[in-house]
């Protein structure tokens, strides 16, 4: 890959990031709580590794969440009408989106709870 190739799909990936925030409030609410956990992990004081983890988190949890926004503009775009395949994608990608959300917050809880209590 050319360089200048590289730097058109660099435009395009932050063209799809601009899109995800002016469009997805969801996507907005997990910028919004990732600026709150790096404020909270800053106050807190982490350890290295306890840093890794919760950057994993975040970008995880933000990019499932856009690939979540993509899948469901496929869906739309292929059907207006209402099938149960449409239903199960997007409501499977919906699923995996809580798994992640609901794995983070545990193990968010794990990292902050015993430095705060
Ligand atoms: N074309 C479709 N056929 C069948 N079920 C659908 C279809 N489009 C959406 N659904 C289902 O209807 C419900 C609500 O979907 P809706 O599109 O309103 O919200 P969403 O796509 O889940 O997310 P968002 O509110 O973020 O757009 C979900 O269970 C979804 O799977």
């Amino acid at each position: 890959m050319n360089a200048s190739r590289f730097f058109r799909s660099f435009k395009f990936a932050a063209e799809g990031i601009r899109a995800a925030l002016a469009k997805e409030q969801n996507v907005r609410f997990h910028f919004l709580s990732a600026i709150i956990v790096v404020l909270a992990a800053f106050f807190t004081g982490l350890s290295y590794i306890e840093w890794l983890i919760i950057i994993g988190l975040i970008g995880g949890m933000i990019a499932l969440e856009m690939v979540n926004s993509a899948l469901e503009r496929v869906v739309d775009l292929v059907t207006g009408d209402f099938h149960p395949l449409a239903k199960q994608a997007k409501d499977i990608a919906a699923g995996a989106v809580l798994v992640f959300a609901l794995a983070s917050a545990i193990i968010g809880l794990l990292i902050f709870m015993p430095k705060w209590f």
